[in-house]
């Protein structure tokens, strides 16, 4: 693939093997979530997620997606309890969306797709940097929002109010769902979706690929599908 990956026929998931092999690899994500083969564990502590608004940094298209970023020199936004041990900290969150409200979310439970998925990035500070973090099996935690149609407002920059009312969740080892892909990610899926108004779907998706002076494609469909279990276990932190 000379160029970048991507989501068109001739970059997109299906060809990211041929640059990145780790495509093929024992823990990929996202899953389709299927609720049956799903395991109640009580040991699961619920999710601490204390954010301090002020350290978001900056919004930016990076041609893959939106993302929002956070920093991440102190222990300001952070990720505690839940499956995890030790201390994750906030570094940015994005979404992936399709092109219509019947497909975007990377997740899929019980074959269900939602409109949009928004990633909470979390690095472990056992590790000095997100860059070393992201090589580590226990490296990154990803808190995963479904989003689906309603009417809603939505507010910015404070990520707490994007997280559901409850924090009921599903979790199971995998990886960064675009490339380098790195099987690195505690992955935290909640079980509750958040709102989002058709408005907010439209401005998702007058977002574009490509650059100022490139022929305008729209930011859609920016989703991997979901990826083999290869005998995976998710546990569920609720009855
Ligand atoms: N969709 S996601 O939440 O799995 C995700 C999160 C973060 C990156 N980061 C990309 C990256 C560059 C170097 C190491 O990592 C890529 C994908
Ligand atoms: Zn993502």
């Amino acid at each position: 693939m000379s160029h970048g990956w991507g989501y068109a026929e001739h970059n997109g998931p299906e060809k990211w093997c041929d640059n990145f092999p780790i495509a093929n690899g024992p823990r990929q994500s996202p899953i389709d979530i299927q609720t049956s083969g799903s395991s109640y564990d009580e040991s699961l502590k619920a999710l601490k997620l204390q954010y301090d608004p002020s350290t978001s940094l900056d919004i930016l298209n990076n041609g893959h997606s939106f993302q929002v970023t956070f920093a991440d020199n102190d222990d300001s936004s952070t990720l505690t309890e839940g499956p995890i041990s030790g201390k994750y900290r906030l570094k940015q969150f994005h979404f992936h969306w399709g092109a219509s409200d019947d497909k975007g979310s990377e997740h899929t439970v019980d074959g269900k797709c939602y409109p949009a998925e928004l990633h909470l990035v979390h690095w472990n500070t056992e590790y000095p940097s997100f860059g070393e973090a992201a090589s580590k099996p226990d490296g990154l935690a990803v808190v995963g929002v479904f989003l689906e149609g309603k009417q809603t407002s939505f507010t910015n920059f404070d990520p707490t109010i994007l997280l559901p009312e409850s924090l009921d969740y599903w979790t199971y080892l995998g990886s960064l769902t675009t490339p380098p892909l790195l099987e690195s990610v505690t992955w935290i899926v909640c079980k509750q979706s958040i709102s989002v108004s058709s408005e907010q779907m439209k401005k998702f998706r007058s977002l574009l690929f490509t650059a100022e002076d490139e022929e305008a494609c729209c930011m859609v469909n920016n989703y991997r599908p979901p990826q083999p279990l290869k005998g995976r276990e998710v546990r569920a932190s609720f009855k």
